[in-house]
């Protein structure tokens, strides 16, 4: 199906984590890779980090067993049109979108992701937004990262999605990141990871560069400050299951801060800003050109 009509889109932000928000509550539109990139380019498109559609859970075939714990699901792609389980700046924009459209109101929000229903504290205020993003994992694989000559050893934590975080002495020397720093062995990361390169900043406090998988380097990143501050909090001494006491930390990142509380029983709480900036509409016939090279189909949808 070609859309004859303007299609609605925004612009969000979680510390400068940017997304292009696509509202579809009835999953009637079919978003291919192409596409999403396209949407996602900063030059030829609106620009973003990545693509939160906004489907209904019940509309959606990987949402549907979650309908009964939460009425929407963030289908979330990565700039370059890949899926990925989880974006946790990304679930405060979600929610932030969901406020705004009137599909939500202050207090709990329910969301449905590819890594399972993530719940959100909503204030009153438009003011910061809580999401418990899940226990996190850590299988103690030895994992190294390497960048240009320089090389360290990771801790592989997942959370939802995966990470490799790796403690430096300077955030420059993750260099460029204009490359993806090569992850080894590369068979414990099957789909891809996202690395967190960490500094000290004093206790409990760290500050982070990432590289996404699928968006390069990026001002932040949600799943990846939940990581951090679960690697961190081990490599402290703490670990709050074991321990029976929660550990808060506070987690720079270039576009902000976010501040990370994993609790006694294994939840990890993330508090961070999200912010609408801009509401618009998709030209219809520059969305039909972006299917029109020679692969395209004669039914393009997009
Ligand atoms: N920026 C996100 C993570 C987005 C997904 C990631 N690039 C992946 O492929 O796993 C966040 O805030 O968590």
């Amino acid at each position: 199906m070609v859309s004859a009509q303007p299609v609605p889109f925004l612009k969000g932000h979680g510390t400068e984590n940017d997304f292009v928000i696509l509202p579809d509550p009835d999953g009637t539109l079919e978003v291919s890779p192409e596409t999403v990139a396209r949407l996602c380019d900063r030059r030829a498109g609106i620009g973003g980090d990545g693509l939160l559609r906004v489907v209904r859970s019940a509309a959606h075939p990987e949402a549907r067993t979650m309908a009964g714990d939460a009425e929407w699901f963030m289908d979330y792609r990565n700039a370059d049109g890949s899926v990925a389980e989880m974006c946790g700046n990304g679930v405060r924009v979600f929610v932030r979108y969901l406020e705004r459209a009137g599909l939500a109101k202050a207090g709990e929000v329910a969301v449905a992701t590819r890594a399972g229903v993530r719940r959100t504290h909503l204030g009153e205020d438009g003011g910061e937004i809580t999401v418990a993003m899940g226990p996190a994992a850590l299988p103690g694989d030895e994992v190294r990262v390497r960048v240009g000559e320089r090389d360290w050893p990771a801790v592989h934590v997942g959370m939802g999605n995966p990470h490799a975080v790796v403690f430096v002495d300077d955030l420059a020397h993750a260099g460029s990141l204009l490359d993806a720093p090569q992850v080894e062995p590369a068979a414990v990361y099957p789909d891809g990871v996202n690395v967190e390169f960490v500094v000290d900043r004093g206790p409990r406090h760290v500050a982070l560069r990432v590289h996404e998988r699928g968006s390069g380097e990026t001002r932040s990143c949600g799943t990846g400050a939940c990581a951090v501050m679960a690697a961190a909090a081990r490599r402290d001494g703490a670990d709050p299951v074991a321990d029976g006491a929660s550990a808060t930390y506070t987690v720079d990142v270039p576009g902000g801060r976010l501040v990370i509380t994993e609790q006694a029983d294994g939840e990890i709480e993330m508090t961070g800003p999200a912010v609408i900036v801009a509401e618009g509409s998709i030209d219809p016939e520059w969305l039909h050109a972006q299917r029109m090279g020679p692969e395209a189909p004669q039914q393009a949808h997009w």
